[in-house]
This record gives structure tokens, C-alpha cells and sequence, in this order.
């Protein structure tokens, strides 16, 4: 069964006030792939994410696709948890203030048992994965712990297209690889498709399926590894 992944077509984007982000910008993710998205800082790889996954309205209906749905119009995506972001620090935006930091004397187990209709087995290996102790309290761990609470809550879901932004980073090594194993398992079992915007390189030579690499809003390269496989290029990534 052929399901469509990621489909971007002729996308236009500017920032309030600012100069074209991405012009005509054009790519294709094929469904369950794992694609590493790469480019220089301040390329558009937060802000490609952040359109990929609704969060801004961009040009008609049929501009950014994902799994042959409207990525903005058709809310039932994120909603329904099939589409799913993870990035960014852990806060909320209040009105003029901008974003601000989650705060609040929260434990792990009421943060990750409040997200209702949760599949119970997905849910304990998650916790056993991210190595999270429910007593936990939200204002008193490290950077770390408290992201992995994020990651935990981010992934109850069983998405379908998942969107990652620089997550692993406040990871210690072991955590991360554990992560990437089972991502890899998520897009093998059940088709889904990985879009996974990093600088950090390290293991992901053969994570990775797709690679696409933007520069100033220009889609560079966008192309499967699988061929790449051994080759030592990859591992310039
Ligand atoms: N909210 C915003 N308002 C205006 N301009 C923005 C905003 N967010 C990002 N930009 C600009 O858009 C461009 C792309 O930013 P973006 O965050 O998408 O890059 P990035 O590739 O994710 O960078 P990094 O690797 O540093 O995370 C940058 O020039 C940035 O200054």
C-alpha cells in the first residue's frame, strides 16, 4: 500500500517584516523513512519543522502535505496524534510574554500519566527507555531529566509522522542511542516516518535512510543513503 509521507510543493514563507525564508521550496519525504535534516544555523530547519507540523499557515491547502493531509487546515492530524512534534525548550506562551519556561512543582508521574488514552505497555516502556523516575519533581531536575520527561510525554502517542528539532541533545550517550534504536524499530514496525533536525552526527551514519540538507532556505540535497551504505562519506555527515 503506497500511503504518502512529507509533500512539499512551491512553498513561499517569510517571517513577519523579514526578507523570503524559502522561495518555491520544493521536497519529498517518502512514507517510513528516516530522514536527517541538516543545514548551517539559521538555514530554516526549525522553521521547515514548525510548518511541517501545522504550526504556521502556509500558502493553499496543497502546499505542505503530510500523510495526503493539509498540515495546517486539516487539524485531525495533530489532534489525533498522527502528527507529532518534539522540539525546543519545555514552555508555554503567555500573551505578550513570549514563551516561557514550564514551572511548577509537578512530578514526573502526574505530567506523564495526565496525557489520557495512552496505550499502557507503550507507556511503561517508554518510561523504562528514558530511564524516568515517576517521583521526580519538574522544578528540580537536570536539564536532561526533565526532557526526558518531554520526550517521554511526546512520544505516548503512537505517531505516524514524527518531526524531531536537536531533542537528543541534553541526552548523556546511552539514553540517545537507546532513543535511536527505538525510533528505528517505530519506522521498521510500523511504517512511520522520521523527519530529525540535528548537528550532532554521532551513530546516526546508518540511522538514517534520507538526508536533506538546506542552506539559506534552498534545499541543497535531498537523497537516500541506502546506497551510501559502508561508505565512508557518511560518515563526514
Ligand atoms: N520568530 C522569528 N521571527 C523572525 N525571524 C525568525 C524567527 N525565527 C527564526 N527566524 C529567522 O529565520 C531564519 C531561519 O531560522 P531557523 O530557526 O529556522 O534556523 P535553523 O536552521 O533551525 O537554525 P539552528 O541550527 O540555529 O537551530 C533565521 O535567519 C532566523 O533569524
Amino acid at each position: 500500500m503506497a500511503t504518502s509521507g512529507i509533500e512539499v510543493t512551491a512553498m513561499n514563507f517569510a517571517y513577519d517584516g523579514q526578507p523570503q525564508l524559502f522561495s518555491r521550496f520544493t521536497l519529498n519525504i517518502a512514507h517510513g523513512s528516516r530522514c536527517l535534516l541538516i543545514g548551517a544555523n539559521g538555514s530554516g530547519k526549525t522553521t521547515l519543522l514548525k510548518i511541517l507540523a501545522g504550526k504556521h499557515m502556509v500558502g493553499g491547502r496543497d502546499v505542505v502535505r503530510v500523510l495526503g493531509c493539509s498540515a495546517f487546515h486539516d487539524t485531525q492530524l495533530v489532534c489525533g496524534g498522527e502528527l507529532a512534534y518534539l522540539g525546543g525548550s519545555w514552555s508555554k506562551t503567555i500573551g505578550s510574554a513570549g514563551d516561557v519556561p514550564l514551572q511548577g512543582d509537578f512530578s514526573a508521574e502526574h505530567m506523564i500519566f495526565g496525557v489520557e488514552g495512552v496505550d499502557p505497555l507503550r507507556r511503561e516502556k517508554l518510561i523504562e527507555l528514558l530511564d524516568i523516575d515517576l517521583q521526580w519533581r519538574m522544578h528540580k531536575v537536570s536539564d536532561g531529566q526533565r526532557r526526558r520527561v518531554q520526550i517521554c510525554m511526546g512520544l505516548l502517542q503512537p505517531y505516524k509522522v514524527l518531526l524531531l528539532d536537536e531533542i537528543t541533545v541534553d541526552l548523556d550517550v546511552v539514553t540517545r542511542m537507546d532513543l535511536l534504536d527505538f525510533f528505528k524499530e517505530e519506522c521498521d514496525q510500523r511504517g512511520a516516518t522520521i523527519v530529525y533536525a540535528t548537528h550532532i552526527f554521532d551513530g546516526l551514519e546508518t540511522w538514517a535512510t534520507h538526508v536533506a540538507y538546506i542552506q539559506d532556505g534552498e534545499l541543497r540535497r535531498c537523497e537516500s543513503l541506502a546506497m551510501d551504505k559502508g561508505n565512508k562519506e557518511n560518515a563526514r555527515l
